[in-house]
């Protein structure tokens, strides 16, 4: 069995337990002004979207006992547009108390990086104060997709809808996703090919569709690859996770976008 199966039959489980648990009290700060699309459209440059990972299931531990406000705070000083919450427990060591608390610490957008799979994990991301979810296409049926990208934007969160080859942008590009972040791993063999951005990219015909360039990525050089393949923004986890120079590191990456791009701004 992959490891995607593995973790959405966990995702499952998670999805009962939290139908018998009230909500929690929302952090009253669901939304960072400018929004995570905002935020990326505006940007001379390339926008960081610097991730908490504490482990995962491709390299085990990474920096277990981070302090995730903290470590946020930090990626938020040093340039840093988003930041990714992990808040799967499980696989990756994370916890929505982990976006929670972050949400009360730094104001750029937040990601609630889970395996989102029904409604019910949209309201506890949203209660705990997310920006945008992640929809991974290879985890549902296109109708699925559509009904949990539908409730997501009825909540005014945005959308990261991810893609890993052809078929899957497709099914993005038909659903009408603004954001397609193209994930550079495999999720199955945890194989991680860089030229798969600019593959997929190049099947995006609409201007001002945002693409997002991620895993894998680990320098200035992959970042430069990344905005010429049509990314405007990059996802960075163990690299900056494991970085003794945070802010060398988030500079490097914060390359400028070619002038008459993919993307018309917004
Ligand atoms: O990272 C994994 O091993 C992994 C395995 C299975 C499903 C998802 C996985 N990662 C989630 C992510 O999307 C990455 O954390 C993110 O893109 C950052 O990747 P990296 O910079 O390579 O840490």
């Amino acid at each position: 069995m992959g490891i995607l199966t593995e973790i959405l039959q966990q995702k499952e489980k998670e999805v009962t337990s939290l139908k018998e648990q009230p909500l929690p009290e929302s952090t009253g700060k669901t939304r960072a002004t400018p929004s995570f699309v905002q935020t990326i459209s505006s940007a001379e440059h390339m926008t960081v979207i610097a991730e908490i990972k504490r482990a995962s299931p491709s390299k085990g531990s990474i920096d277990p006992d981070v302090d995730p406000a903290r470590k946020a705070a930090l990626y938020e000083a040093c340039g840093a547009g988003a930041i990714s919450v992990l808040t799967d427990e499980p696989f990756f060591k994370g916890s929505m108390d982990d976006l929670r608390t972050i949400r009360q610490t730094v104001n750029v957008p937040l990601l609630a990086k889970d395996f989102f799979i029904d409604q019910v994990q949209i309201d506890h991301a949203k209660a705990a104060g997310a920006s945008i979810i992640l929809l991974i296409v290879a985890a549902m049926s296109p109708f699925k997709l559509q009904n949990l990208f539908a409730y997501a934007k009825e909540q005014k969160l945005d959308v990261l809808c991810e893609v890993h080859n052809e078929q899957e942008m497709m099914t993005a590009i038909e659903l009408g996703a603004d954001v397609i972040g193209i994930n550079n791993r495999d999720l199955n063999t945890f194989t991680v090919d860089l030229a798969t951005t600019g593959q997929l990219a190049s099947l995006v015909t609409n201007p001002d569709t945002l693409i997002i360039s991620e895993s894998g990525l680990a320098s200035r050089r992959d970042a430069q690859q990344a905005a010429h393949a049509g990314a405007r923004a990059v996802l960075m986890g163990e690299t900056l996770m494991r970085s003794d120079d945070v802010r060398g590191m988030v500079t490097d990456l914060r390359v400028p976008l070619p002038e008459g791009g993919h993307f018309h701004a917004r």
